[in-house]
């Protein structure tokens, strides 16, 4: 398990503090959370839209993450998903872990991984030996950068559009991506965050976010303000609550904090940085480098 570092100084953490007014000011509660580790991450295989189960090693991250808010003191009043499993899968073990099965959660297409375009399957290390370390940080972490789109003639298309999660969705199945950078994920999330989620904060819920790495990033990026040319330095491991506190007018009054103990938390940053290092090349990679 995943120990609580400063002398268990997380512990009650999370306790009556949805809203606390300590001082006077009012301050919000909000772990974000990227799934635990599913099939293609570990295969190292861009993933996005495509529907992966968490591994055994993803289930238990996302028991140990249960474990680490549960005793840092977090009473969740509302949880947030994706419509993908990884992310719902994990919430619902964090919430059993937690003994608060009973939360209401929500699901939105919104809060879905980045959508990967024609890099959806490709292993990242093969991709890197191909067209370079660079190219692949750029796809994988600039702000502004679209990869190339997905077209029927790629292998998971069909699996995706033809998926009947996306008849619920509030815009029409033809008008979802086909490809987005970090800046078009937060342009399809920001409606969500401001309608549905902020208003439930707002009314002092304590929320958990369970989403992915890049739909994480993009909503980080928005409350932190992070610089277009900085958010290339941010990357969220699996399974690891992000606490972030937040003012009445949803400003951070501190950084961002990952829970858990925190020398793990950086070999599994450091694990996700390195997926994109060059390896032999493979075979069946076919994607232009535009
Ligand atoms: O789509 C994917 O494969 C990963 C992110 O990949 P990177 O941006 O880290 O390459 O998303 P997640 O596992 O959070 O759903």
């Amino acid at each position: 398990m995943v120990g609580l570092e400063r002398g268990g100084g997380e512990k009650g953490l999370g306790r009556a503090l949805a809203a606390s007014s300590g001082g006077g000011d009012m301050t919000f509660k909000l772990v974000l959370l990227r799934h635990g580790e599913g099939a293609w991450n570990k295969e190292n295989r861009f993933c996005s839209w495509v529907d992966q189960r968490l591994t055994p090693n993803g289930i238990k991250e996302a028991q140990t993450c249960g474990k680490v808010l549960k005793e840092a003191g977090f009473e969740f009043d509302l949880v947030f998903t994706s419509i993908l499993s990884r992310s719902i899968e994990t919430s619902w073990l964090v919430l059993q872990e937690m003994e608060q099965e009973w939360v209401q959660t929500e699901s939105s297409w919104r809060l879905n991984e980045r959508h990967y375009g024609a890099l959806i399957g490709l292993n990242r290390a093969e991709l890197a030996s191909i067209h370079g370390e660079e190219k692949v940080k750029l796809w994988r972490r600039s702000y502004d950068i679209t990869p190339p789109p997905i077209d029927e003639s790629h292998s998971h298309f069909h699996e995706i559009y033809n998926d009947r999660r996306y008849n619920y969705c509030d815009v029409a199945k033809e008008k979802l991506p086909k490809a987005e950078s970090l800046k078009e994920v937060l342009d399809r999330l920001l409606p969500y965050w401001y309608d549905v989620i902020v208003p439930e904060i707002k009314k002092g819920k304590c929320i958990l976010i369970s989403a992915h790495g890049n739909s994480a990033r993009a909503l980080l990026k928005h409350l932190e303000g992070i610089p277009d040319d900085e958010i290339v330095n941010v990357t969220l491991p699996t399974g690891v609550p992000v606490l972030l506190e937040l003012d009445e007018n949803l400003h951070p009054v501190r950084p961002h904090r990952f829970l858990g103990n925190q020398e793990a938390i950086q070999a599994a940053i450091k694990k996700v940085e390195d997926q994109g290092k060059a390896a032999a090349p493979g075979k069946n990679i076919s994607v232009s480098a535009n």
